[in-house]
């Protein structure tokens, strides 16, 4: 079997597509989206990916603000600049960039963002609403690969999924989107005696490690899919995924490519989750 490639590239596009013409018509109607992506430092990998939001943003006509601030901000001013911005009614959606320099406690500001504006969806409420399927923003990159998955109207019930990696970010909350989707769910991390033993069970296969190439076709089941969360730099300056690409691509039945994959698709639920954020905002008032 020779999969079928999953582009989030374009899925993202004509997503974007769709948002621009839904932000168009909430202009008109007084509304107006707004944005706030806060960076500290300047790893060059976290620029990249803040580029591809402020880019996004302004196809779709969100507007967005990036407010950078050097490695050696303390904890106090950034919790000092999130109360800011929680109260400044401008403002729908608040990112912070992870990770964080040493000095500063990122759980302590992830809790700082006022859940009503936690478009990443990382706050504790926003967890702990996503696990009991209330209403909430769900995370950018679980709930893009969902998104990528139905649109391929790939089953998901009853499926045995297999998530390796148990981030906060990616792993654990994948997981736990695919369980509301019905998926029978598996994790893998560190700790795992026998890895292959069980992703060759997975009907769905996610990937979100950070280990070049370290899933090839020895490692999946016939007619699989696969999901490569991985963002990697090689020494080349190239990207490439968690997932030997082409020897995977030989036995699964889909696959999603490093680039192009899933890192267009978490920049564009992010969008949606600012939109989100927009008219929640819109109605409470
Ligand atoms: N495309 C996108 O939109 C995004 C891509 N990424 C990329 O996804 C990858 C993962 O990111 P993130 O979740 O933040 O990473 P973390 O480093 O936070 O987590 C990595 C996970 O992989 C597990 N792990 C490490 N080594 C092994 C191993 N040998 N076998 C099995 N599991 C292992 C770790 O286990 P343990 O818990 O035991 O330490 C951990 O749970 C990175 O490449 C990152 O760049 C991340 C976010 C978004
Ligand atoms: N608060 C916070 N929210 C995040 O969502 C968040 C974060 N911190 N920290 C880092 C990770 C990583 N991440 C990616 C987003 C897009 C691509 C992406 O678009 N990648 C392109 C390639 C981009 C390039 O060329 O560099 C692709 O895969 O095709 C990758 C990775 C979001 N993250």
């Amino acid at each position: 079997m020779v999969a079928e490639v999953i582009y989030g590239d374009q899925l993202a596009a004509s997503l974007r597509e769709e948002m621009k013409e839904e932000v168009t018509k909430l202009k008109a109607s007084g509304i107006s989206p707004k944005l706030v992506v806060v960076l500290i430092g300047d790893d060059p990998a976290s620029k990249s990916y803040v580029s591809g939001k402020q880019k996004a943003a302004d196809f779709i006509g969100i507007d967005s603000e990036l407010i950078s601030l050097p490695s050696t901000t303390e904890e106090k001013s950034l919790l000092e600049l999130i109360e800011r911005l929680n109260n400044d009614q401008s403002v729908h959606g608040i990112l912070v960039q992870l990770p964080l320099p040493k000095q500063i406690n990122e759980q302590a500001i992830i809790e700082a963002i006022d859940p009503s504006k936690d478009v990443d969806g990382f706050h504790p409420i926003s967890i702990g609403r996503m696990l009991t399927q209330q209403e909430t923003f769900l995370p950018c990159t679980p709930y893009g690969i969902v998104t990528m998955l139905q649109s391929k109207n790939i089953d998901i019930a009853g499926k045995h999924a297999v998530i390796v990696g148990r981030s906060n970010i990616v792993g654990k909350p994948v997981g736990q989107l695919l369980l509301n989707e019905h998926a029978t769910v598996s994790y893998c991390h560190s700790r795992t005696k026998d890895l292959s033993a069980i992703t060759k069970q997975a009907d769905i296969l996610i990937v979100a490690v950070g280990r070049e190439k370290m899933i090839d076709a020895s490692f999946i089941k016939p007619g699989a899919v696969v999901i490569d969360v991985g963002v990697n730099r090689t020494n080349e300056g190239t990207l490439t995924g968690d997932v030997d690409f082409e020897s995977a691509k030989a036995v699964s039945s889909y696959i999603t490519p490093v680039p192009k994959g899933v890192g267009p698709m978490t920049i564009t639920m992010l969008m949606k989750n600012t939109i989100q954020a927009a008219k929640a905002h819109n109605k409470k008032k």
